[in-house]
């Protein structure tokens, strides 16, 4: 990958966020959906009924589509979105509505309320996706918006399992040396007690532009 991999969009600003928003909402009724589906216990005839209006609302969707992926977009005015992305991502249902903070230099954290869509073990978060948030969070707190990183080497401990429900996911840089950025991190569950250790090294690749004062760094960082 290189840095023309990133889609420089004409898009303003305010018709960035104005979209988003509209988008957003809809987001946030199809995970509705995906929960629902999971959980329900309605009759057959029921499902098959509304399996159809759903297919009808795909292809109301479908009527107007871009070619590929979102990809990762930024305007002349430093904005970027990356409406697809599989955490963040504001478009997309199957990321968890999760908010990253960044509370400081080289630190980063999460909450989130995993439902029946995230479950691994009986009731509990599956390990694939504790690990996903985890890369995510821990790629931005080595990020911090100032550089681009991307994961080289990830390793997680599963202590013990994470019940479904709320999350908090917290990271912070151990050290740095050259292109190197090492992220400590662990998700918990609601008592606070992390259930998922990891240790990341997440890496400035060489292609990426070098000087941290340039704004190339923080219009991709959000990538
Ligand atoms: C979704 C994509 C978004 C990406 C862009 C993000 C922009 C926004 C930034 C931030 C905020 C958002 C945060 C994102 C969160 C999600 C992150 C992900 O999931 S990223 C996708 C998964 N990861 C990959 O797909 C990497 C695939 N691998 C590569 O592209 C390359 O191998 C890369 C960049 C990791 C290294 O390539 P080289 O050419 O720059 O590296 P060389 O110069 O050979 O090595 C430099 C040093 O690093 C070590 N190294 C290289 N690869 C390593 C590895 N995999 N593990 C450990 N060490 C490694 C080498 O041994 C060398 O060390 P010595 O200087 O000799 O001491």
């Amino acid at each position: 990958m290189t840095m023309e991999m990133f889609i420089l969009d004409e898009t303003s600003t305010g018709e960035v966020d104005r979209r988003e928003k509209v988008v957003a909402a809809l987001t946030d009724s199809v995970r509705d959906l995906v929960d629902a589906t999971i959980r329900s216990t309605v009759d057959d005839d029921e499902i098959l009924a509304v399996r159809e209006e759903v297919d009808a609302l795909v292809s109301r969707l479908r009527a107007a589509q871009l070619a590929g992926p979102a990809g990762v977009r930024y305007n002349a005015e430093g904005r970027s979105w990356n409406w697809g992305n599989a955490v963040v991502g504001q478009h997309n249902a199957l990321a968890p509505p999760l908010e990253i903070v960044h509370d400081g230099p080289g630190s980063a954290r999460a909450d989130v309320v995993l439902g029946a869509a995230y479950e691994g073990p009986p009731g509990m978060v599956h390990g694939g996706v504790a690990a996903l948030l985890l890369d995510q969070i821990m790629g931005e707190t080595a990020s911090g918006f100032k550089r681009l990183t991307m994961t080289g080497t990830l390793s997680l401990r599963y202590r013990r399992g994470t019940p479904l429900g709320p999350v908090r996911i917290e990271g912070r840089i151990a050290s740095e040396s050259g292109r190197k950025i090492t992220v400590q991190a662990h998700l918990a569950g609601p008592d606070g007690e992390p259930t998922v250790e990891a240790t990341g090294l997440f890496i400035i690749p060489s292609w990426a532009p070098v000087d941290e004062s340039d704004r190339t760094w923080a219009r991709f960082a959000e990538g």
